[in-house]
């Protein structure tokens, strides 16, 4: 059997037609997944669920055939599995018990117990390998630590992540014990998904782009760079994915300096700087903004082939610059699908 496409890209393999996938591609702007949400009850419900979970991870798989599917369930689960409670507020989104005290890090649960919360998910992971098409890669996904920091501190989100800031300004012996733990525990996680069926793991770094200086360095490139080198050892060759969304120049050599083997790139920075700045380094991912999903039309075309052309050099993976919203309309994802591989 040829090799999947994704693994393929991810190796640094430049195809005719870039393999697609969409972040966020399970979710509210498809009527199945909204079905299958009010059969589970709630957002928490359906990601503890495995054959719900497992279910509306296939549904943008058997509607649009994408070339990868993503487990669906969230980067907010993992720090649930350490003790924090953790709401959805309809709406409105995430809401967590705060940590924001170096008592508070210590009363975290130790991180070996993270599988009694998350083992429906390792669940679901196991489900997905046995029932995806052969030629579709699954990708599992942890949130990077910052950002996962930035709701356990704030116990919500936020536009600046202030209060992340804050903590790590007024008492950084804390905010520094609770990245290092959230690196382990996320290490652990990801190990287990693998073990479970993932073929590759991505990891979210969604605030990445309000740590500056040697904040990046220090937050956002050092603990990537760990998780990628702790999860090689157990996994040896395991392809990774880092998203430092709004890096900008970070982005420049951030897949080297982590490990990874692909950078996805935001819509913050056009598709032509990022083929000339970072696709050099290694396969990039992106940066169709998720707006075309809405709006749709010649603009939608127009885009996508833009963002095919600028990366035709060297490896890539299409996907949008962020998650697709809830008011996208179907339709036009397939445009965008049909547009890329040229029908
Ligand atoms: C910051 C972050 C979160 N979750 C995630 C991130 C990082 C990526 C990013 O920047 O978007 C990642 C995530 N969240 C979800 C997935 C599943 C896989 C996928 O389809 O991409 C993934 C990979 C499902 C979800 N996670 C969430 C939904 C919507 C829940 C619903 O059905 O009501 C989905 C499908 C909820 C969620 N989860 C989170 C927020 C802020 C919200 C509320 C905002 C919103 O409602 O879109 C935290």
């Amino acid at each position: 059997m040829t090799e999947k496409t994704i693994l393929r890209a991810l190796k640094g393999e430049i195809l005719p037609t870039p393999p697609i996938w969409m972040m966020r591609q399970a979710g509210r702007y498809l009527p199945e997944y909204r079905a299958t949400r009010a059969q589970a009850g709630d957002f928490l419900s359906l990601c503890y669920t495995p054959d719900l979970a497992a279910e509306v991870t296939l549904q943008p798989i058997r509607r649009y055939g994408f070339d990868a599917a993503i487990l669906f369930a969230d980067i907010l689960l993992l720090p649930q599995a350490l003790g924090p409670k953790l709401w959805f507020v309809e709406g409105e989104g995430p809401r967590m018990e705060t940590t924001t005290t170096m008592a508070q890090v210590q009363a975290l649960r130790p991180i070996g117990a993270i599988h009694d919360t998350l083992s429906p998910v390792y669940e679901t992971v196991k489900i997905l390998s046995r029932e995806l098409p052969k030629e579709t890669t699954l990708i599992g996904f942890a949130g990077a630590p910052w950002t996962v920091a930035t709701y356990m501190i704030a116990g919500r989100g936020s536009k600046d992540q202030g209060a992340a800031h804050a903590l790590k300004a007024a008492d950084r012996e804390t905010f520094v014990a609770l990245i290092d733990i959230i690196t382990e525990a996320t290490v652990l996680y990801l190990s287990e998904q693998v073990k479970a069926g993932a073929e590759v793991v991505k990891l979210f770094d969604s605030w990445a782009g309000s740590l500056k200086g040697e904040d990046f360095t220090d937050f956002a490139l050092k603990p990537a760079a760990r998780i990628i080198a702790a999860l090689r050892e157990l996994h040896p060759g395991l392809p990774v994915i880092a998203f430092p969304r709004e890096a900008g120049e970070g982005y420049i050599g951030f897949g080297k300096a982590v490990g990874a083997d692909c950078v996805a790139i935001d819509n913050s920075v056009t598709p032509e700087w990022a083929a000339e700045h970072v696709q050099p380094g290694g396969c990039v991912q992106g940066n169709l903004s998720p707006v075309h999903m809405v709006t749709g039309g010649e603009d939608l075309v127009r885009e996508t082939r833009r963002v095919v052309d600028a990366f035709r050099k060297g490896p890539h993976i299409f996907n949008l610059g962020h998650g697709i919203t809830p008011d996208a309309d179907p339709a036009n994802v397939q445009l965008m699908i049909d547009t890329v591989r040229g029908a």
